[in-house]
């Protein structure tokens, strides 16, 4: 018996409880009587050995979750090490979009997931998010306006970043090159030329958004009466991004501004020639309507600007990393790049060689292919994650009670991924959603003014940016992405270039997407080999 005080044994015991009372503690508020996945009957601290298998294992879990339970109007639990949330029945849905934000609020899920409090140098700037209302009006407005922009820059980086060689093979890693393009074709429209093409501003853009994503992370696995503690060190490389662009960018803010308060001169010598059309200009401009003094703030506008990068770099980048890999590692009899390649060419041909968002609508195969690969690969493991903020809690139609407190979500890629939903749904097909879109185009022709509108609506519903409750790799309801039509927009231009512009080696198989905890991340070092086209 004596060994049992070992001391060894005893500090065992001590952390183990001390451990298990943590976490009985973290799992506040008390959740409802739910199964609990992962856990196995009779054994030793099985809640906390849960979290530590859903964390490993997260493709099987949410599986799980979606197969044993969401899809049949159950609800259960999902531990993992940062926590235990509600996964409820896809039934739902629209339920969940429909609860106000005094209910169950997408800002304060957001607010955990980012640990904004930490990660931002100015939380404020998440906290009065000025700028999603940029984002929905003058970005998505304006997209007519800055295609030209867009395939200006596009062309250009391409150029640089894949090269110009006819003659030779060359290996380029997918996720590293697709994420300077991006970066680069983003902040065109964000902060205007000649700022997009510098790589020291195009650095720190790219380098606050990986910052951002591993700060949280570590954060929010740890406990929270350490994060005061950690935060401040384990975001370091977020405020030397943060201050590094704001540098970058301050002279050229406070040049704007003054150029709107210079009242000496007509208004259109106070801006330059013409005033310019990019984000940085709504962002200033709206800070001024604002009334708010600290909007106006450089390091403020410097720091929206920023949070906007860190929306579309990582997210914009995963999707096009996935389209290449997919459709590269299709089965080259099924010809869909060539395909693909061919829809480019007419619709380019038939709007004379210019890209305009009409022409980019016309694109519905390569719209297809970004749809297709977002559904199978999208990084959301549980989608639609909500906080209950109602101090009484909430109940779901099936019955199951949220209370105050508890985080909520649905298994997003259970259900991208089940046969009943889409047909062979684990086969790859990039034009599963342009053949439905041409198949329901195709009525006699005939029909009422009603009846073509309603089939306008029901081909726009399959579009890559259309949300629904079974499709939401972009959110779902009114607090789904504000981004995607610009996101769209510029991912449809940047393949049709690619596939323009390259010839590519085929893959004999798909590199594999990586689960890191509840997140899919596409591969990140695989390599393909390009060819420049020749003319
Ligand atoms: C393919 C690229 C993108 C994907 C897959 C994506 C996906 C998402 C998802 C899943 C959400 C959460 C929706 C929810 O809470 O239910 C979201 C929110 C958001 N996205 Fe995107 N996004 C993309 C690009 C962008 C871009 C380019 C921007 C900015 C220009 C942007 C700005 C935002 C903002 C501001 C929110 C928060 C909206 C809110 O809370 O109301 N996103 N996005």
């Amino acid at each position: 018996m004596e060994y049992l005080f070992h001391p060894y044994i005893l500090v065992g015991v001590l952390l183990a409880t001390a451990i298990a009372i943590y976490n009985r503690l973290r799992t506040n508020p008390a959740l409802p009587d739910l199964p609990w996945l992962n856990t196995r009957e009779g054994e030793w601290f099985t809640r906390l050995r849960a979290r530590f298998r859903s964390t490993l294992n997260y493709k099987q879990t949410v599986h799980q979750a979606y197969e044993q339970y969401s899809a049949k109007d159950q609800s259960c639990i999902i531990p993992d090490i940062s926590g235990a949330e509600i996964v409820l029945p896809v039934s739902s849905i629209q339920w969940l979009i429909n609860q106000p934000d005094s209910v169950l609020s997408s800002e304060e899920s957001h607010k955990l997931l980012l640990q904004t409090e930490y990660t931002f140098v100015h939380p404020f700037v998440v906290g009065n998010p000025l700028h999603h209302e940029t984002i929905r009006n003058e970005l998505t407005r304006q997209l007519s306006a800055v295609t030209a922009d867009i395939v200006d820059e596009l062309s250009v980086a391409l150029d640089e970043i894949w090269g110009i060689n006819t003659a030779e093979w060359k290996e380029v890693c997918v996720f590293d090159t697709a994420m300077d393009m991006i970066a680069r074709i983003s902040n065109r429209v964000f902060v205007g030329l000649p700022l997009c093409r510098d790589a020291a501003l195009l650095g720190h853009g790219k380098g606050f958004a990986t910052a951002m994503a591993v700060s949280a992370a570590v954060l929010k696995q740890s406990p929270a009466l350490l994060r005061p503690l950690l935060g401040p060190i384990v975001t370091i490389p977020n405020r030397t991004h943060t201050k590094g662009y704001a540098r970058i960018v301050r002279p050229e803010i406070e040049r704007r501004q003054r150029l709107l308060n210079d009242t000496s001169v007509d208004k259109e010598k106070r801006i330059g020639e013409t005033e310019p059309n990019d984000f940085l200009q709504w962002t200033i401009r709206r800070a001024r309507e604002s009334g708010i003094p600290v909007e106006n703030d450089a390091d403020i506008i410097a720091e929206r600007i920023l949070a906007v990068n860190f929306a579309a770099i990582h997210t914009s980048t995963f999707s096009i990393t996935n389209a290449i890999f997919d459709l590269l590692a299709s089965d080259p009899s099924l010809t869909y790049v060539d395909q693909l390649r061919d829809e480019v060419s007419i619709v380019l041909t038939e709007d004379s060689g210019t890209w305009t968002k009409q022409g980019v609508a016309k694109l519905i195969k390569i719209d297809s292919a970004l749809r297709e690969s977002s559904r199978i690969g999208s990084f959301l493991g549980l989608g639609l994650g909500r906080i209950v903020v109602t101090p009484e809690g909430t109940t779901a139609p099936n019955g199951t009670f949220c209370p105050y407190g508890s985080k909520i979500s649905v298994p997003t890629n259970g259900l991208h991924n089940d046969p009943l939903q889409y047909p062979d749904a684990l086969i790859y097909q990039p034009l599963r959603f342009s053949t439905q879109r041409k198949s329901q185009s195709q009525g006699d022709g005939c029909g009422d003014q009603g009846a073509i509108a309603e089939d306008y609506v029901k081909q726009a519903n399959l579009s890559f940016v259309s949300t629904s409750p079974t499709y939401h790799a972009f959110g779902h309801g009114r607090h789904a992405c504000p981004g995607r039509f610009f996101a769209a927009n510029e991912l449809k231009l940047l393949l049709a270039h690619m596939l323009l512009k390259y010839e590519f080696e085929m893959l004999p198989s798909r590199p594999e997407s990586k689960w890191l905890g509840p997140t899919l991340v596409p591969p990140m070092k695989a390599t393909i080999k390009i060819r420049r086209r020749a003319r």
